[in-house]
C-alpha cells in the first residue's frame, strides 16, 4: 500500500462486535474505514464471552426446563454429555479462527489491518504487524477506540503463579476439572458456576458480598442463589480469598478464605480456580498518552461517544472501553450512534440531535439498556432497578408479581418459580424499569424495553393484550395490580 492509501475517513481500533459495527456504519454512509486488531475479529464476544458462554449454557437450561415437564423428564435423567457440549461451543467459537468474519469484512470493503495499534497524536494510529513491521495511519475524521475489556484480578499473594482461570478459560476449556472455585458474585460467577456444575463439576462459588447479582432487584440474586444451592454449588457468601497456592504446576490450587460468612476460614482446595472479579479496559497500551489521556483508564464520552478532554473532536470510544454498559448490544448500538455521528460530521452537517432519544445520542445506556443473565433461572432486566430509582430522586411506585401464578409460566414447567418488577415513575406515568427471573424470561425482556424506551403511558400499556396463556400475562397481572 502507498503512503496515499494509509489514509482513511475513520480508523477504528479493535474488531470486536463494536469495532465491526461502527466500521460498517461509517462504511454504509460513504466514508472510508479501516479496522486494526491485534487478536481475532469478533473480539471477546464471539470467541471468549458471549457466543461460547451461551453454548455452554443452551443445554443446561434446555435439560432443566425438560426436567420440570411432566412425561419429559423420564426421557432426560442422565448426565449431560459433557464432550458433546464442548464441541458444540468449540462451533459456536468458529474454533477460535475468524476467517467467517474475516471474508465478511473484506466482502464488506473495509479495510483490515493486523497487529497491535496505538494512537499516535491526534488522527494518527500506528500499528506493530505481526512480522514486527510498523506502519502508520491517518484519519480525516475520527480515531474509534473499541479495544474492549480484559477480565480484572484482584492483588492476590501467589495469584500470577497459581494460573487462575478468568473468563477466557471458563469459557474455551477443553475439560471438566473435578472442583472449580468460583470467585466473584457477578454475571460471569454465576453463568459460569452454573455451566460448570451441569457439566460435572464440583463448584464451590466464593462470594465476597452477601448475595448474588448485586447490581439487580435483591430477588433475581436470591433465586439464582437458591438454584444454585439446589443444583449441588457450595455457596459461601461474606467470603473473601486472601491468598492462593498452585505448589505444583500441574497439581491443585489451595485457596486461604477469610470473612464472616459460614465456611470463610481455612483454606479449599481445587483443581482450577475461576477469578470472575470485574473488568478492566484494554487501553494500557493504546498510545493515549500521546493525546494528553492517562493510560490504562475507562474512556469517558458524552452521549454521541466523543472522548472529553480532547480537543478537536476526532476521538471516539464505543463499548466496553468507556465503561457506560458492558455489553455486546449496547456497544453495538452505541456503534450505531457513534457512526452517524461521525458520518454527519464528516459531511458537515450544521446540527446533530444529541438531545435524549436523539439519532446521535446512547440514550439507552443509562435509560433503557437490558440484561439478560443465563442462569438457571434467567434474570432479564432492563432501566432502573427500585433502588437506582431512589437514588436518583424519582418518586416511583413498585409492582411485585409471583410468576407462579400466571397460567402461562405454570404450564411452561411444572412448580414454575419465578418474580416479576415492574417500577413506574408516577411523575411521567410510564414504566422506567423491570426485571424478571423464571425460566424462559429471557424473551420476554424486549416488551419490557419497548415499555421504557417508548415511555409507552402507563394508561395505553393496559390495552396491550397479552396472550393467553403465555407467561407474558405477567403484564396482565402487573398492570391489574398498578391500576388496583
Ligand atoms: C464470559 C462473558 C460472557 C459475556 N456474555 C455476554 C452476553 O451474553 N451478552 C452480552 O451482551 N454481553 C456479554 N458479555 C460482554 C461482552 O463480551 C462485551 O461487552 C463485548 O465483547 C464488548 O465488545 P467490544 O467490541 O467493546 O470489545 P471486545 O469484544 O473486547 O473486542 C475488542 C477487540 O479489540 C482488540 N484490541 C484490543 N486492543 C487492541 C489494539 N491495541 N490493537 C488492535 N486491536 C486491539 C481485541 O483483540 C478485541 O478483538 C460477556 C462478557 C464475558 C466476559
Ligand atoms: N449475560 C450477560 O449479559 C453477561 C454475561 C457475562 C458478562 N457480562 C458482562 O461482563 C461484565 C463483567 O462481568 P463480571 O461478572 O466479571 O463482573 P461484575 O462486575 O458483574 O461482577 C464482579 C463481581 O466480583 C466481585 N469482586 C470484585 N473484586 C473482587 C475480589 N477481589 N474478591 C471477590 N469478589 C470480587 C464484585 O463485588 C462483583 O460482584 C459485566 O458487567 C456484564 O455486563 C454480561
Amino acid at each position: 500500500m502507498d503512503a496515499a492509501m494509509d489514509t482513511y475517513d475513520v480508523i477504528v481500533l479493535g474488531a470486536g462486535p463494536v469495532g465491526e459495527n461502527l466500521a460498517d456504519r461509517a462504511h454504509a454512509q460513504g466514508l472510508s474505514a479501516v479496522v486494526v486488531e491485534s487478536e481475532l475479529i469478533g473480539g471477546e464476544c464471539s470467541y471468549w464471552a458471549c457466543m461460547p458462554s451461551k453454548a455452554l449454557l443452551r443445554p443446561v437450561l434446555a435439560r432443566a426446563d425438560a426436567r420440570r415437564t411432566p412425561g419429559l423428564r423420564q426421557a432426560v435423567t442422565g448426565p449431560l454429555d459433557a464432550s458433546a457440549v464442548l464441541a458444540h461451543r468449540d462451533a459456536f467459537a468458529s474454533h477460535w479462527k475468524d476467517d467467517g468474519q474475516a471474508q465478511w469484512l473484506d466482502s464488506s470493503g473495509i479495510d483490515l489491518v493486523r497487529g497491535h495499534g496505538r494512537l499516535d497524536g491526534p488522527r494518527r494510529v500506528t500499528v506493530t504487524e505481526p512480522d514486527g513491521r510498523q506502519r502508520t495511519l491517518t484519519a480525516r475524521h475520527a480515531v474509534a477506540v473499541c479495544t474492549g475489556s480484559r477480565a480484572a484480578l484482584p492483588d492476590l499473594p501467589g495469584l500470577a503463579d497459581a494460573r487462575p482461570w478468568t473468563s477466557r478459560e471458563a469459557t474455551s476449556a477443553a475439560s471438566v476439572p473435578g472442583r472449580l472455585a468460583v470467585v466473584g458474585g457477578g454475571v460471569v460467577a454465576v453463568e459460569m458456576a452454573t455451566a460448570w456444575r451441569a457439566l460435572g463439576a464440583e463448584v464451590t462459588l466464593l462470594v465476597r458480598g452477601q448475595g448474588l447479582l448485586p447490581r439487580m432487584e435483591p430477588f433475581a440474586g436470591e433465586l439464582v442463589a437458591a438454584a444454585l444451592t439446589e443444583a449441588g454449588v457450595d455457596l459461601r457468601t461474606g467470603t473473601s480469598v486472601t491468598g492462593v497456592r498452585r505448589p505444583e504446576p500441574t497439581g491443585p490450587v489451595t485457596l486461604t478464605l477469610s470473612g464472616d460468612g459460614a465456611g470463610a476460614g481455612g483454606t479449599l482446595d481445587a483443581d482450577e480456580v475461576l477469578f470472575a472479579t470485574g473488568r478492566a479496559p484494554r487501553t494500557d497500551d493504546i498510545g493515549l498518552e500521546t493525546v494528553g489521556l492517562t493510560p490504562g483508564a475507562w474512556l469517558d464520552v458524552d452521549d454521541t461517544c466523543q472522548v472529553r478532554d480532547v480537543a478537536g473532536g476526532w476521538l471516539y470510544a464505543v463499548g466496553d472501553t468507556n465503561h457506560r454498559a458492558l455489553l455486546t448490544h449496547q456497544g453495538k448500538y452505541q456503534a450505531r450512534v457513534a457512526g452517524a455521528v461521525i458520518a454527519a460530521r464528516a459531511q458537515g452537517l450544521p446540527l446533530l440531535e444529541t438531545d435524549p432519544w436523539g439519532a446521535h445520542a446512547a440514550t439507552a445506556d443509562r435509560a433503557g439498556a437490558p440484561q439478560v443473565v443465563f442462569t438457571d433461572p434467567e434474570v432479564a432486566a432492563v432501566g432502573l432497578t427500585a433502588a437506582e430509582a431512589e437514588r436518583a430522586g424519582r418518586r416511583v411506585r413498585v409492582i411485585d408479581q409471583d410468576l407462579a401464578q400466571v397460567a402461562g409460566a405454570s404450564l411452561y414447567v411444572d412448580g414454575y418459580r419465578g418474580q416479576a418488577r415492574i417500577v413506574v415513575d408516577l411523575d411521567r406515568g410510564h414504566l422506567i424499569g423491570a426485571t424478571f427471573a423464571g425460566p424462559a424470561v429471557g424473551e420476554l425482556l424486549h416488551s419490557a424495553s419497548l415499555a421504557v424506551v417508548a415511555e409507552i403511558p402507563i394508561d395505553r400499556l393496559w390495552h396491550a393484550v397479552p396472550a393467553y396463556p403465555t407467561i407474558s400475562e405477567v403484564w396482565l397481572r402487573l398492570l391489574e395490580a398498578y391500576r388496583g
